[in-house]
């Protein structure tokens, strides 16, 4: 075993945040990383406390800090799941720290997946809408049985996540829209069918659809419908556990330790 002050720093951005508490549990439990700083948002109540003791436990020496620039200083990986325009600014930052960026954040508008890019040429980010192995192996699959089939098999994709999730379609169905479509060697933005109300007319041959559910405290939930004439497949994750996120996280932000700058996404970590 290496000696704890010889693993990858991590730093946890959003580390009041559903799973930023989640990253910070396992990395505590982890004999690869350890955790070396904890970012949240300005004017928020945990800013300048002790990490452990903010999150009901006894104190663990990282304290709570609104300035990510001298955070990431000491970092080897940021794992950052917050919110799009963070994220875009967490980027240029890790990028100059030359920290591995792992991104879970969605919900990314063409321009700011642009200035990721941009990032990339210095640093290495590994980001996906999922990091579960259950939905990245998902992924191909949907790729694959959208590759044997025609447009004659209507392809919809529904998700369901927690009352408090602000991005539709999820990160998650986006992956399998995109798989979907690549599968079918089309392009998912010229079919790309989101929001149906009111008086849609048909359904348009060769879309790809999605529909969104919100409500309660459901992890995430997703169906990828292949719809024909008289038979159905469903294809079907189920998370129940944020852990299975946050395991990946941990996972790509050592993988990501050997890389060279680039920008890499689970299937690359996986080997998938
Ligand atoms: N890729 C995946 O596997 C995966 C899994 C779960 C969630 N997510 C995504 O991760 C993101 C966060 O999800 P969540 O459920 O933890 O949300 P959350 O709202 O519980 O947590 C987000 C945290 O980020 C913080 N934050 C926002 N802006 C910030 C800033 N500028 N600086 C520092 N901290 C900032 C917020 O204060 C909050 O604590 C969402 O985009 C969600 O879709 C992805
Ligand atoms: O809770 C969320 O928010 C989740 N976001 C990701 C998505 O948008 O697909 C992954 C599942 C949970």
């Amino acid at each position: 075993m290496q000696p704890e002050q010889d693993l990858p720093g991590v730093v946890v951005t959003g580390v009041s945040g559903r799973m930023g508490q989640m990253l910070v549990k396992l990395i505590g439990a982890s004999e690869k990383l350890r955790l070396v700083g904890a970012v949240e948002r300005e004017g928020t109540p945990w800013i300048g406390r002790d990490l452990g003791e903010a999150m009901g436990g006894a104190a663990n020496g990282v304290r709570v800090t609104d300035d990510p620039l001298e955070a990431f200083a000491k970092a080897q990986a940021v794992i950052d799941f917050t919110a799009p325009a963070a994220t875009v600014e967490f980027a240029a930052l890790a990028a100059q720290a030359r920290a591995v960026h792992v991104i879970g954040t969605t919900g990314f508008e063409a321009g700011q997946l642009a200035k990721l890019t941009a990032a990339s040429r210095h640093a290495v980010i590994v980001r996906a809408g999922n990091m579960s192995l259950g939905v990245n192996l998902l992924t191909r699959l949907t790729r694959k049985v959208a590759e044997a089939l025609d447009a004659d098999w209507d392809i919809e994709i529904v998700e369901a996540h927690h009352r408090m999730k602000v991005d539709a379609p999820s990160g998650t169905a986006l992956m399998l829209g995109q798989a979907a479509a690549e599968g079918r060697g089309v392009a998912l933005e010229g079919h790309r069918d989101s929001g149906r109300d009111g008086l849609t007319g048909a359904r348009k041959r060769g879309d790809i659809g999605f529909a969104a559910i919100r409500g309660g405290d459901i992890v995430g939930e997703h169906d990828v419908i292949f719809a024909g004439e008289g038979e159905r497949i469903i294809l079907r994750h189920v998370a129940t556990d944020r852990a299975i996120f946050a395991r990946g996280a941990l996972r790509a932000a050592l993988w990501g330790q050997d890389q060279k700058p680039g920008e890499y996404d689970m299937m690359d970590v996986l080997g998938l």
